[in-house]
C-alpha cells in the first residue's frame, strides 16, 4: 500500500481497456496528424474539413511537434495538480474559489447543475483555470484569486494554455483556408494576450455507483467557444450519433443514440464549439456530447479529464464571416454580437443559474 502522501488515484497504466462489447457502441472518428497539419499536407487538410463538416469531432495525433508534446506530458502533470486539489483540499476551502457572479473561472462543486428535466443533479467537479491569469506577468493584476496549488503551478498552466491555444489556432487556420475565409478574420479574434473566456478545465467524476444509474457527470451540450482540445484517459465521453446544427437545448433534437468516444493514447480529442458554427453560418458542426461514468470495469476508477476551451476574445464580434465556402447570411454586414455577451446568452439558454456553471453546460 503506497504511503498516503504518494497515493494517487490517477493511474493510467493500471486502467482496464475500454470494453469491446456491443453494449458499448463506439463512434468512428478520423485521426488527424498535428505534424501533417503544421506541414500543410493537402490531404490532411481536406480530412480536417470533412471531420468538421460532419460530426465536429476528431482525434489529433500529438506526436512530434513541440506543442503536441507539451500537451501530452502537460496533461498528466495538470491532472496531478487536479487530483491534489480535488481530493486533498477540504470542500469549504474549495468553495472559496467557486464560480460566481457570471465569472466562469474557478470551482464548480458536484451537483450544482441540473442534468435533465426531472431536475437530477450532475456528478462532476470542475475547476476552470483562466488562461489570461496564468500567462500574466508576475505581479500583474489577475481576474480573480486562485488557490496556492494553482499559483504554484502557474508556469505549467501557462505552457499548457499556450500550446493548446496554438494547436487550436492551427486547426482554425486550416478551416479558414478550406472555406476561403481570410485567416486574419479568425486570428484577430483569438489573440492570446487579449482577455477571453479561454480556460483549462480540470474535471473529476467519481467512480460509478451502480451499473444501471445514468449518473450524468456533464449533461448533453455543445461547447460555447471556438474549438476545444480535450485529454482523457477513461471512457465516459459520448457523442450524439446524428449531427445537428441547432444550439442550446439540453436534449438532442434529432433522433439518434449516444455513442462512446474511446480514449486514444497519444491523441487529443478535438471538437468545434458554437462560435465556429456561427462564423461559418452552419457549414461546420459543434458536436453534441455528454459525460457519464466510465463503462464496465473502467467505471471503478475516478475519471479525470483536462479540457482547453479556445474562445473568441471578450471584445470580439461574432457574426458570419465572408468566405467562398460560407453561405451568405443577414448578419455578415452587421457589427455582430459581442463574444462576452454571446457566451452569456448561450449559458442562459441552457438554463444555467450562474453563467459559470454551464458553460456549462
Ligand atoms: O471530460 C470529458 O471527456 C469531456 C468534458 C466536456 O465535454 C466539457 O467539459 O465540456
Ligand atoms: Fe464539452
Amino acid at each position: 500500500m503506497p504511503h498516503a502522501e504518494t497515493y494517487t488515484e490517477f493511474r493510467p497504466s493500471e486502467y482496464p481497456p475500454f470494453p469491446s462489447s456491443p453494449d458499448f457502441p463506439t463512434v468512428e472518428l478520423s485521426t488527424i496528424s498535428l505534424q501533417k497539419i503544421l506541414a500543410h499536407d493537402a490531404a490532411e487538410e481536406e480530412r480536417v474539413l470533412e471531420a468538421c463538416m460532419g460530426r465536429g469531432f476528431f482525434y489529433l495525433d500529438l506526436a512530434g511537434p513541440e506543442a503536441g508534446e507539451t500537451i501530452l506530458q502537460g496533461a498528466e502533470d495538470v491532472v496531478r495538480v487536479a487530483e491534489r486539489f480535488m481530493t486533498g483540499v477540504p470542500e469549504e476551502e474549495k468553495l472559496k474559489y467557486a464560480m460566481r457572479d457570471g465569472v466562469l473561472f474557478g470551482y464548480k462543486c458536484l451537483g450544482s447543475t441540473v442534468v435533465d428535466k426531472a431536475g437530477t443533479r450532475d456528478m462532476a467537479e470542475f475547476f476552470n483555470v483562466g488562461k489570461n491569469d496564468m500567462i500574466a506577468e508576475p505581479g500583474a493584476p489577475m481576474n480573480r484569486e486562485w488557490p496556492p496549488l494553482i499559483l504554484d503551478n502557474k508556469p505549467l498552466f501557462a505552457a499548457y494554455s499556450r500550446a493548446a491555444h496554438g494547436i487550436g489556432l492551427s486547426i482554425l487556420d486550416v478551416l479558414a483556408r478550406k472555406l476561403g475565409i481570410d485567416g486574419e478574420e479568425i486570428r484577430s479574434r483569438h489573440r492570446i494576450t487579449e482577455q477571453a473566456g479561454d480556460h483549462v478545465r480540470l474535471t473529476r467524476g467519481p467512480p460509478r455507483k451502480t451499473l444501471e444509474m445514468p449518473e450524468i457527470q456533464t449533461p448533453s451540450h455543445t461547447d460555447f467557444g471556438t474549438i476545444t482540445v480535450l485529454m482523457n484517459w477513461l471512457g465516459g465521453l459520448q457523442v450524439w450519433s446524428e449531427s445537428s446544427r441547432s444550439l442550446g437545448s439540453l436534449e438532442p433534437d434529432v433522433p439518434g443514440e449516444w455513442l462512446w468516444v474511446k480514449p486514444k493514447p497519444g491523441h487529443a480529442i478535438i471538437n468545434l464549439g458554437d462560435a465556429m458554427v456561427k462564423f461559418t453560418n452552419g457549414v461546420l458542426c459543434s458536436g453534441r456530447h455528454r459525460v457519464i461514468p466510465s463503462p464496465g470495469e473502467q467505471g471503478k476508477w475516478p475519471r479525470y479529464s483536462v479540457v482547453y476551451f479556445v474562445r473568441p476574445e471578450d471584445s470580439a464580434r461574432l457574426k458570419t464571416l465572408k468566405g467562398s465556402g460560407v453561405p451568405p447570411a443577414k448578419d455578415m454586414d452587421e457589427e455582430g454580437v459581442l463574444a462576452k455577451e454571446w457566451i452569456f446568452q448561450q449559458a442562459r439558454a441552457l438554463g444555467s443559474k450562474e453563467l459559470g456553471d454551464k458553460d456549462k453546460k
